[in-house]
């Protein structure tokens, strides 16, 4: 080969090394760049972080939301402004969807399957919580058990640091369970639940007792074991008696304390902050808890 081939070659060769940097050093700012949106929200040169989002699951009546209520005592929230407040929590009860005049008539007498994934607007949700992890304030809608809907009252509920999603089936939409950091399910045996579900669907719930019980025995319990049993195992922390076990609840509190150390509420500057010490979902690797 002469000279001038071999450096035509390795000139080649050069520039052949120059484009491979150029892409992947490119491919390394788009990759960046890309996942940027996800973590923060930026406006006007600030940008809020995206909050630790926890789903808690487990069955009717296990203690879900008697646990979320727990955790926000302990941190100090409950008795906060809800504008001050930096752990917030929603029920997914808030995203059932409307029923047709056939499905109401059916509720009215116990035999619509509210426990069935179909009885859900998983999009609503699924858009819901995508709004929460960009940072925007959203409307949560308030649930009436009585009526069966969606109430024409809402909830409005600021961006915080930490939101907990509590109910049956929030682990059960691949795309919504995607979206958690930390996954909790509270798991109680089925006579407790049942023993607590009599007493509070008759008094907070407006149902008579034959009522609670078919709608158990018919819906409850057979979508219970079918569609959020299985959701178990996607449970980063499982949480035994529910909110009778102190010590689970505290370790929670502990890790979601120290996260609010780590992470203070003010917004940031433009740059401020680095990527990796942004929440990471639970499903991929490095995880922050
Ligand atoms: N550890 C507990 N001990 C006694 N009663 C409880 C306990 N946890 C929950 N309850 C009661 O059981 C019922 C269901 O609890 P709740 O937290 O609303 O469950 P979920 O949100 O899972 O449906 C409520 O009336 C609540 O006061
Ligand atoms: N109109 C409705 C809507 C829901 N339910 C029942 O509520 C349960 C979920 O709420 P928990 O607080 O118990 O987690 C679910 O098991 C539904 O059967 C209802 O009875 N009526």
């Amino acid at each position: 080969m002469s000279i001038s081939a071999v450096l035509r070659n390795s000139r080649t060769r050069a520039l052949c090394v120059l484009v491979v940097l150029r892409k992947s050093v490119r491919s390394f700012y788009t990759y960046k760049m890309a996942e940027k949106p996800a973590d923060y929200l930026s406006t006007n040169g600030f940008e809020s972080k995206t909050p630790f989002l926890i789903g808690v699951a487990g069955g009717t009546a296990s203690g879900k939301s008697t646990v979320c209520q727990r955790i926000m005592e302990k941190l100090g929230q409950q008795h906060k402004e809800h504008t001050e407040r930096r752990v917030v929590c929603i029920s997914q009860d808030s995203f059932y969807r409307s029923l047709t005049a056939p499905e109401r008539l059916r509720a009215e007498r116990g035999q619509f399957n509210f426990d069935h994934p179909d009885a859900f607007d998983d999009k609503k949700l699924l858009a819901t919580l995508k709004d929460i992890l960009a940072g925007k304030k959203v409307e949560i809608p308030e649930y009436d058990y009585i009526s069966n809907s969606i109430s024409n009252r809402t909830n409005t509920l600021y961006p915080a640091d930490v939101v907990l999603i509590e109910g049956i089936l929030v682990f059960y939409f691949p795309e919504v369970r995607d979206l958690f950091h930390m996954k909790l399910f509270v798991d109680t045996d089925s006579d407790t639940r049942l023993a607590r579900r009599v007493p509070r669907d008759i008094m907070e719930r407006g149902r008579d007792l034959e009522q609670v019980l078919n709608q158990y025995m018919n819906f409850v319990k057979p979508a219970f074991e079918e569609f959020c049993l299985p959701t178990k195992k996607f449970a980063d922390v499982i949480i035994p008696r529910g909110a009778d076990n102190l010590v689970a609840i505290d370790l929670i509190v502990q890790h979601i304390s120290d996260y609010l150390k780590k992470n203070p509420s003010e917004v940031l500057l433009t740059g401020g902050s680095s990527i990796s010490d942004s929440p990471q979902r639970s499903s991929k690797g490095g995880r922050p808890h």
